[in-house]
Parts: structure tokens; sequence; C-alpha cells
């Protein structure tokens, strides 16, 4: 895959143009039309967006950055105002309801809250959608149970949506979303109304639907525990543009954009410790230190680089905070450091580590 880069609206690329996407937007915008109390919406504008058969593709953005409508283009429920929605080479933007209702067979989706009908057992809500497309009776018992199966629901196939749990019941939803057999799941925030543990258990579930049965996943949330946990490729929805979009690795490591920088906060070792925080400040302070974020990445984030800086360079390194972690599977880890505040030493090892192809960011200064 591609490494990730900023993008501008007016100058999107396509991420992977000559990779197997199974859904890619191609120059979308959509806008609602004023009403009588209310102006335009400039819900999306320049959307270029491929996902890859196969892999699972989260969009991340805050309330209102039009994540909602984004995924709506998918299956049709919205018609975009400019450019086109293609899944699986069909035009979804260009088909009439009819032709459309098969198309979304094709495609599943899980809700943030459910969506469950009350009146239904498990068994009967995930039958549902195998039901209004006319399927026979032996045939939806066929289907069903092995899906029970899948989502650890097989007890609980007589039970009523008031009898569950909110892990079981976005189990059951996920179990409806895979009933007819999609080539495309859509998550609209699944997990949101769940625990930090349910969450997990959920994501893994998702994780593993993707893996043993290859379908492709397009999730959208709000928050980068999501989609570190399980997303591929990731894009930053910021005021309905995409504002940068990539691998998560390399977005996760190498943020460029500022809506990002913001997302990821609050991910390990990016925070400053609470100690640092309250003293720092833009303008440099007499006598103290310059602190600096190295983010290390692959195999030099367990090299000992700084231990070789203060030797080779003579210059002291206060190690203020950080951490050392994984993302997707891949070595990174964040270390804040102060340098002395001297115009030199602070050049020296900035190119040292750079050098060593470490990314520096200087924050700011304390005493
Ligand atoms: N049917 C509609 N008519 C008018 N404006 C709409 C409509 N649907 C969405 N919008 C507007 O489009 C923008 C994007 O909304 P959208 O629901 O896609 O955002 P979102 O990122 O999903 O937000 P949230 O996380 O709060 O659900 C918002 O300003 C919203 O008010």
């Amino acid at each position: 895959m591609n490494a990730h880069s900023p993008i501008t609206a007016d100058a999107a690329i396509p991420a992977s143009a000559e990779e197997d996407a199974i859904i890619r937007f191609e120059g979308v915008a959509k806008s609602f039309p004023a009403r009588k109390n209310s102006a335009a919406v400039h819900a999306l504008a320049g959307i270029d967006l491929a996902v890859p058969r196969s892999s699972i593709v989260g969009v991340i953005g805050r309330s209102g950055a039009g994540k909602s409508t984004l995924i709506r283009l998918v299956n049709g429920l919205e018609k975009p105002t400019a450019g086109r929605v293609i899944v699986d080479g069909t035009d979804v933007t260009r088909l009439d309801e009819r032709t459309l209702r098969s198309v979304r067979r094709s495609i599943g989706m899980v809700f943030q809250h459910f969506n469950l009908l009350s009146s239904r057992t498990v068994f009967d809500n995930v039958a549902l959608p195998l039901e209004i497309a006319g399927t026979d009776r032996r045939t939806i018992e066929q289907r069903v149970n092995p899906l029970l199966e899948l989502v650890g629901l097989a007890d609980k196939r007589g039970r009523y949506p008031a009898e569950l749990s909110g892990g079981q019941k976005q189990r059951v939803g996920i179990a409806r979303a895979l009933a007819t057999q999609p080539k495309v799941l859509l998550s609209d925030e699944a997990t949101s109304a769940l625990d930090p543990e349910t969450t997990r258990s959920i994501l893994d579930l998702l994780a593993t639907i993707n893996r043993e049965l290859g379908l492709t996943i397009l999730l959208i949330t709000h928050e980068m525990a999501v989609i570190r946990a399980i997303a591929q490729r990731v894009a930053v929805l910021d005021a309905g543009r995409i504002v940068e979009q990539g691998d998560v690795f390399d977005l996760f490591t190498r943020p460029q954009h500022e809506t990002t920088r913001s997302f990821l906060a609050a991910e390990s070792g990016r925070e400053l410790p609470a100690f640092v925080a309250s003293q720092i400040r833009p303008e440099p302070v007499p006598g103290g230190q310059v602190v600096v974020r190295i983010v290390f990445r692959g195999p030099f984030a367990t090299h000992p680089v700084l231990s070789q800086l203060a030797r080779e360079l003579g210059i002291d390194v206060n190690i203020l905070g950080g951490a050392v972690d994984s993302i997707a599977g891949r070595p990174f880890g964040t270390l804040i450091v102060g340098l002395p505040n001297n115009g030199s030493s602070l050049d020296k090892a900035l190119a040292f580590l750079k050098a060593r192809d470490l990314d520096t960011e200087v924050l700011g200064h304390v005493a």
C-alpha cells in the first residue's frame, strides 16, 4: 500500500488507484439544499477514497464531519450531488430503486443502536433480510444457524432483544448483516454504545469475519482506538473533506494534519506528562531545556539511540516521558525528552536523530 499523503480536496488523488478496490468514491460531493429556516449544508466535498477488497478501512471524524452521509452513499440511501460511488464495479449513484434494492443485498450494515425488532427472536431477527428476499425456510435455517454459531449466540436463538446485553445485541446485528452473504460490511459506529471490554470483543469479531470470510469492512468512528484495533487503512474526515488518508501505522506514527494529531493526542506516549504540560511554554527559558518528542518507528524502536547520542555528542538528555507500543503488529515508540537550550547542541542532537531516520518535533520549553 502507498504511504499516506496529506491531500487537499482540490488536488485529491485516490489513495491507491491501481488496487482492486471494491468501493471507490470518485470526486464525491454531497450538499443538502437550503430549507425555509436553514441554509444549504455542504456535507461532503472532493471525496476520493478507495477501499481495497478484503480490507478493513476506517473513516474517522468528529460529530458533523460527514461520516454517516459518506457511508449512506455506499448503499444508495443518499445520492451524491457530484461524483460517483462504485461498489464492486457498479456505479450505485445511477441505479433505479429496484436495482438498488438488489445491490443492497450485497451490502450489509451494522448500526450503533443495533436496530433489532423487539418482537422477534434472535433467530428471526437474523432471518429477516432472508425472508424479505423470499428465501425458503430450509435455506434460512441453513444460513442462520451457522451465523449464530459464528457470533457466539447459538444458545440464544429463541431469546428476545430485551433479554440480551448490548454486546449480544450487536452480535445479532452483525449476524443479520451477514445473512444475505454480502460482499461489503458497513459499520456505522458499531461500538459507540458499548463499554470498552465489549467494544474489544465486537472489534475482535469483526476482525475474525474479515479474516475468515474475506469480507471487506468500511467502518466509521470517532475513536482512534477503533481504527487502531482493526483497520489497515484510515481516512480522516474534517468538515466534509478527507484531510489525510493512508496506512494506519504511517498515520499513527507520522500524522501530517492538525485534525489527525488532535485525534491522536490521547494515544499512548503522545500525551505530555502532567508535570511537563503544566510548565511548558512556547518561548525559550534562559538556562532551561527544549522539550522534544522523538518517534521511533520500526527497528529503531528498540535501539539505544539516546545513550549513543549522549556518548557521541556529549549532550545530556533528560527523559521526561514516553511509551513503546505496537500498531498493526509493528513496533513504535514515543519519547519526550529535554535537551539543553543551546543552539548548537540542539541542532546537533536533532541532526543526529534525523540521520537515524527518527522523527522529532520541538514541543516547547521548560525551566
Ligand atoms: N438530511 C439532511 N438534511 C440536511 N442536512 C443534513 C442531512 N443529513 C446530514 N446533514 C448535515 O450534514 C452534515 C454531516 O452530517 P453527518 O450526519 O454525515 O455527520 P457525522 O460525521 O455522521 O456526525 P455524527 O457523528 O454526529 O453522526 C451535518 O452538518 C448535518 O447536519
